[in-house]
């Protein structure tokens, strides 16, 4: 993990503050942060991402996806640091904020 990376303690911490209200669990895979979201058909999906994009875009920072009908797989990481950042959590907390689930 490079310098802007969070500490192991730091990851604990936000992971936990995310998952307090949540259905699912974002979850720890490597150096990165996963869920899957699962909405109740395509199009709410398909909304769901669209939205998604325009913040990426807008922050530089993008999810590595996939979608199945209603389900969306996300992983969050931060390449420059090799790990997780701050960015990483604010996306996560940004997707739960508007996945309306
Ligand atoms: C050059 C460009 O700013 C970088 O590659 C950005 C683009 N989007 C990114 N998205 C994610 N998830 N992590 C990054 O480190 C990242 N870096």
């Amino acid at each position: 993990m490079k310098s802007n990376g969070l500490s192991q303690e730091e990851i604990s911490m936000r992971l936990e503050e995310l998952n307090d209200a949540c259905e699912a669990p974002w979850y720890l895979e490597g150096d990165t942060l996963k869920k899957q979201f699962a909405f109740k058909n395509f199009n709410a999906a398909f909304g769901f991402m669209t939205r998604v994009a325009i913040k990426a875009e807008k922050e530089d920072h993008h999810p590595e996806w996939s979608n199945v009908y209603g389900r969306v797989d996300v992983t969050l990481t931060t390449f420059d640091a090799e790990g997780l950042t701050e960015k990483d959590f604010a996306m996560a907390a940004f997707m739960d904020r508007i996945s309306g689930l």
